[in-house]
Protein backbone atom coordinates (compact mmCIF):
# COMPACT_ATOMS: atom_id res chain seq x y z
CA UNK A 1 0.00 0.00 0.00
CA UNK A 2 1.50 3.63 -0.68
CA UNK A 3 1.91 6.20 1.70
CA UNK A 4 4.49 8.25 2.62
CA UNK A 5 7.06 6.93 4.25
CA UNK A 6 11.01 5.74 2.53
CA UNK A 7 9.61 2.40 1.47
CA UNK A 8 6.36 3.26 0.45
CA UNK A 9 6.63 7.12 -0.52
CA UNK A 10 6.47 8.83 -3.52
CA UNK A 11 10.62 7.90 -4.47
CA UNK A 12 9.13 4.11 -5.06
CA UNK A 13 5.55 5.42 -6.22
CA UNK A 14 6.82 4.86 -10.13
CA UNK A 15 7.87 1.36 -9.65
CA UNK A 16 4.01 0.62 -9.20
CA UNK A 17 2.62 3.77 -10.94
CA UNK A 18 3.93 4.52 -14.14
CA UNK A 19 2.81 7.53 -14.46
CA UNK A 20 4.50 8.90 -11.33
CA UNK A 21 7.54 8.79 -13.24
CA UNK A 22 6.49 10.99 -15.36
CA UNK A 23 7.05 14.71 -16.62
CA UNK A 24 4.39 17.03 -15.50
CA UNK A 25 3.89 15.30 -12.15
CA UNK A 26 1.99 17.50 -8.96
CA UNK A 27 2.60 19.07 -6.77
CA UNK A 28 5.29 21.28 -7.52
CA UNK A 29 6.73 24.35 -5.86
CA UNK A 30 5.25 27.82 -7.26
CA UNK A 31 8.20 29.93 -7.95
CA UNK A 32 6.35 33.42 -7.85
CA UNK A 33 9.03 35.17 -9.46
CA UNK A 34 8.82 33.29 -12.93
CA UNK A 35 4.70 32.38 -12.75
CA UNK A 36 4.03 34.55 -15.89
CA UNK A 37 1.05 36.38 -15.04
CA UNK A 38 -2.38 36.08 -16.75
CA UNK A 39 -3.27 39.36 -17.95
CA UNK A 40 -1.39 39.01 -21.51
CA UNK A 41 -2.70 35.51 -21.91
CA UNK A 42 -5.67 37.01 -22.56
CA UNK A 43 -7.66 34.51 -20.38
CA UNK A 44 -11.40 34.28 -19.30
CA UNK A 45 -12.16 35.07 -16.30
CA UNK A 46 -12.48 31.43 -14.12
CA UNK A 47 -16.18 31.31 -12.98
CA UNK A 48 -17.76 28.49 -10.65
CA UNK A 49 -21.13 27.66 -9.29
CA UNK A 50 -21.55 25.08 -7.12
CA UNK A 51 -24.84 23.94 -5.20
CA UNK A 52 -25.32 23.27 -1.28
CA UNK A 53 -25.96 19.30 -0.63
CA UNK A 54 -26.82 17.88 2.77
CA UNK A 55 -25.88 14.30 3.60
CA UNK A 56 -22.66 14.03 1.84
CA UNK A 57 -20.74 11.29 3.24
CA UNK A 58 -17.06 11.66 4.05
CA UNK A 59 -14.27 8.73 4.25
CA UNK A 60 -10.86 8.42 5.92
CA UNK A 61 -8.85 7.91 3.68
CA UNK A 62 -5.92 7.33 5.71
CA UNK A 63 -3.80 10.48 4.43
CA UNK A 64 -6.90 13.02 5.35
CA UNK A 65 -10.77 13.09 4.91
CA UNK A 66 -12.60 13.10 1.32
CA UNK A 67 -16.25 14.19 1.04
CA UNK A 68 -18.11 12.30 -2.08
CA UNK A 69 -19.85 15.39 -3.83
CA UNK A 70 -21.16 14.49 -7.33
CA UNK A 71 -22.74 17.59 -8.51
CA UNK A 72 -24.67 17.33 -11.76
CA UNK A 73 -25.47 20.75 -11.14
CA UNK A 74 -22.22 22.49 -10.52
CA UNK A 75 -20.51 24.26 -13.05
CA UNK A 76 -16.33 25.29 -13.46
CA UNK A 77 -15.66 26.95 -16.40
CA UNK A 78 -13.49 29.72 -18.18
CA UNK A 79 -10.10 30.70 -17.11
CA UNK A 80 -7.43 28.09 -18.35
CA UNK A 81 -10.03 25.51 -18.64
CA UNK A 82 -10.87 26.47 -22.48
CA UNK A 83 -14.59 25.57 -23.87
CA UNK A 84 -14.87 22.94 -21.58
CA UNK A 85 -17.13 22.86 -18.58
CA UNK A 86 -16.33 20.84 -15.79
CA UNK A 87 -18.12 19.05 -13.13
CA UNK A 88 -17.48 18.96 -9.19
CA UNK A 89 -16.87 15.08 -7.83
CA UNK A 90 -15.59 15.35 -4.40
CA UNK A 91 -13.31 17.29 -2.20
CA UNK A 92 -10.42 16.32 0.31
CA UNK A 93 -8.30 17.69 2.49
CA UNK A 94 -4.27 17.18 3.07
CA UNK A 95 -2.80 18.07 6.25
CA UNK A 96 0.08 17.30 8.73
CA UNK A 97 1.26 16.67 11.95
CA UNK A 98 2.10 20.22 13.22
CA UNK A 99 0.27 23.65 11.42
CA UNK A 100 4.22 24.45 9.93
CA UNK A 101 3.64 21.77 7.65
CA UNK A 102 0.73 19.72 5.14
CA UNK A 103 -0.22 21.36 2.15
CA UNK A 104 1.16 19.85 -1.02
CA UNK A 105 2.06 22.82 -3.29
CA UNK A 106 4.18 24.85 -1.61
CA UNK A 107 4.70 28.59 -2.73
CA UNK A 108 8.57 30.06 -2.87
CA UNK A 109 9.36 27.00 -0.90
CA UNK A 110 6.75 27.75 2.31
CA UNK A 111 4.33 25.12 2.93
CA UNK A 112 1.26 26.03 4.40
CA UNK A 113 -0.60 24.35 7.45
CA UNK A 114 -2.84 22.07 5.09
CA UNK A 115 -4.51 22.37 1.44
CA UNK A 116 -8.31 21.59 0.28
CA UNK A 117 -8.77 20.55 -2.89
CA UNK A 118 -11.78 20.26 -4.78
CA UNK A 119 -11.69 17.91 -7.51
CA UNK A 120 -13.98 17.78 -10.93
CA UNK A 121 -13.73 16.85 -14.11
CA UNK A 122 -14.48 17.68 -17.89
CA UNK A 123 -18.04 16.69 -18.89
CA UNK A 124 -18.06 18.21 -22.03
CA UNK A 125 -15.48 15.56 -23.50
CA UNK A 126 -15.56 13.21 -21.01
CA UNK A 127 -18.60 10.36 -19.98
CA UNK A 128 -17.15 9.68 -16.87
CA UNK A 129 -14.91 10.91 -14.33
CA UNK A 130 -13.34 6.81 -14.91
CA UNK A 131 -12.66 8.23 -18.53
CA UNK A 132 -11.62 11.61 -17.62
CA UNK A 133 -9.09 10.67 -15.77
CA UNK A 134 -7.24 8.88 -18.51
CA UNK A 135 -6.78 12.70 -20.67
CA UNK A 136 -4.46 15.34 -20.11
CA UNK A 137 -7.49 18.11 -19.65
CA UNK A 138 -9.49 15.53 -18.06
CA UNK A 139 -9.74 17.13 -14.69
CA UNK A 140 -9.72 20.26 -12.88
CA UNK A 141 -8.76 20.43 -9.45
CA UNK A 142 -8.78 24.04 -7.44
CA UNK A 143 -6.28 24.27 -4.59
CA UNK A 144 -7.14 26.42 -1.48
CA UNK A 145 -4.09 26.84 1.27
CA UNK A 146 -5.30 26.57 4.48
CA UNK A 147 -3.75 29.28 6.94
CA UNK A 148 -4.13 28.96 11.24
CA UNK A 149 -5.21 31.78 13.03
CA UNK A 150 -8.03 32.75 15.56
CA UNK A 151 -11.01 32.42 13.67
CA UNK A 152 -12.51 29.02 12.38
CA UNK A 153 -14.19 28.37 9.27
CA UNK A 154 -17.29 27.15 10.01
CA UNK A 155 -17.84 24.91 6.85
CA UNK A 156 -14.43 23.64 7.86
CA UNK A 157 -16.06 22.82 11.23
CA UNK A 158 -19.19 20.91 9.64
CA UNK A 159 -16.76 18.80 8.01
CA UNK A 160 -13.96 17.98 11.07
CA UNK A 161 -16.58 17.50 13.74
CA UNK A 162 -17.64 14.34 12.03
CA UNK A 163 -14.08 13.13 12.35
CA UNK A 164 -14.27 11.60 15.78
CA UNK A 165 -17.12 9.17 13.73
CA UNK A 166 -14.51 7.86 11.02
CA UNK A 167 -11.19 7.39 13.18
CA UNK A 168 -9.96 4.63 11.03
CA UNK A 169 -8.55 4.18 7.14
CA UNK A 170 -11.59 3.36 5.27
CA UNK A 171 -14.68 4.27 8.03
CA UNK A 172 -17.06 6.81 6.51
CA UNK A 173 -20.02 8.96 7.73
CA UNK A 174 -22.90 11.35 6.59
CA UNK A 175 -22.19 15.02 6.99
CA UNK A 176 -25.73 16.01 8.36
CA UNK A 177 -24.83 19.68 7.84
CA UNK A 178 -25.81 21.24 4.04
CA UNK A 179 -22.26 21.92 2.74
CA UNK A 180 -21.74 24.84 0.24
CA UNK A 181 -18.86 24.24 -1.60
CA UNK A 182 -18.86 27.62 -2.71
CA UNK A 183 -18.02 29.35 0.90
CA UNK A 184 -14.26 27.03 1.11
CA UNK A 185 -12.95 29.50 -2.14
CA UNK A 186 -10.99 32.71 -0.63
CA UNK A 187 -12.63 36.20 -1.58
CA UNK A 188 -9.73 36.95 -3.42
CA UNK A 189 -9.59 35.08 -6.79
CA UNK A 190 -5.95 35.55 -8.00
CA UNK A 191 -4.64 31.70 -8.85
CA UNK A 192 -1.90 29.95 -10.56
CA UNK A 193 -2.61 27.46 -13.17
CA UNK A 194 -0.45 24.65 -14.48
CA UNK A 195 -0.82 21.48 -16.14
CA UNK A 196 -0.24 18.41 -13.80
CA UNK A 197 -1.26 15.42 -12.23
CA UNK A 198 -2.73 13.74 -9.66
CA UNK A 199 -0.45 14.02 -6.50
CA UNK A 200 -0.86 10.71 -5.07
CA UNK A 201 -1.21 7.44 -7.24
CA UNK A 202 -1.93 6.55 -9.75
CA UNK A 203 -0.46 10.22 -10.20
CA UNK A 204 -2.09 10.26 -13.70
CA UNK A 205 -1.03 13.49 -15.53
CA UNK A 206 -4.53 14.41 -16.44
CA UNK A 207 -5.08 17.81 -14.08
CA UNK A 208 -5.62 21.34 -14.82
CA UNK A 209 -4.33 22.69 -11.51
CA UNK A 210 -6.06 25.99 -10.20
CA UNK A 211 -4.05 27.41 -6.54
CA UNK A 212 -5.31 30.02 -5.28
CA UNK A 213 -3.52 32.51 -4.19
CA UNK A 214 -5.02 33.92 -1.04
CA UNK A 215 -5.27 31.22 1.58
CA UNK A 216 -8.32 30.53 3.81
CA UNK A 217 -8.17 30.71 7.71
CA UNK A 218 -8.78 28.16 10.21
CA UNK A 219 -7.94 27.20 13.51
CA UNK A 220 -5.16 24.82 14.53
CA UNK A 221 -7.90 22.27 15.93
CA UNK A 222 -9.18 22.52 12.28
CA UNK A 223 -6.20 21.14 10.63
CA UNK A 224 -4.02 18.87 12.62
CA UNK A 225 -4.13 15.07 13.27
CA UNK A 226 -5.01 14.26 16.69
N1 LIG B 1 -4.68 15.23 -4.44
S1 LIG B 1 -5.38 15.30 -5.86
O1 LIG B 1 -4.37 15.57 -6.85
O2 LIG B 1 -6.50 16.23 -5.85
C1 LIG B 1 -6.03 13.73 -6.22
C2 LIG B 1 -5.23 12.61 -6.06
C3 LIG B 1 -5.72 11.33 -6.40
C4 LIG B 1 -7.02 11.21 -6.87
N2 LIG B 1 -7.49 9.93 -7.24
C5 LIG B 1 -7.03 8.72 -6.73
C6 LIG B 1 -7.71 7.73 -7.39
N3 LIG B 1 -8.55 8.37 -8.27
C7 LIG B 1 -9.44 7.75 -9.17
C8 LIG B 1 -10.61 7.21 -8.69
C9 LIG B 1 -11.50 6.63 -9.59
C10 LIG B 1 -11.17 6.59 -10.94
F1 LIG B 1 -12.02 6.04 -11.79
C11 LIG B 1 -9.99 7.15 -11.41
C12 LIG B 1 -9.14 7.73 -10.52
F2 LIG B 1 -7.99 8.31 -10.91
C13 LIG B 1 -8.42 9.70 -8.19
O3 LIG B 1 -9.03 10.51 -8.86
C14 LIG B 1 -7.84 12.34 -7.00
C15 LIG B 1 -7.34 13.60 -6.67
ZN1 LIG C 1 -5.50 16.32 -3.04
Amino acid sequence: EWGYSPTNGPDVWARLFPQAGGARQSPVDICTSIASSDSNLEMKKLTFAYESQSDLRILNTGHGWKVEAPQSGSRLEGGPLGEDIYQLEQFHCHWGETSAEGSEHTVDGRAYAGELHLVHWNTTKYQSFAEAAQHPDGLAVLGVFFDVGNESNDEIEKIVSTLSEIKFKGQFTDIPDVIDPTTFLPSGLGYWTYLGSLTTPPCNECVIWIVYKEPITVTEEQVTYH
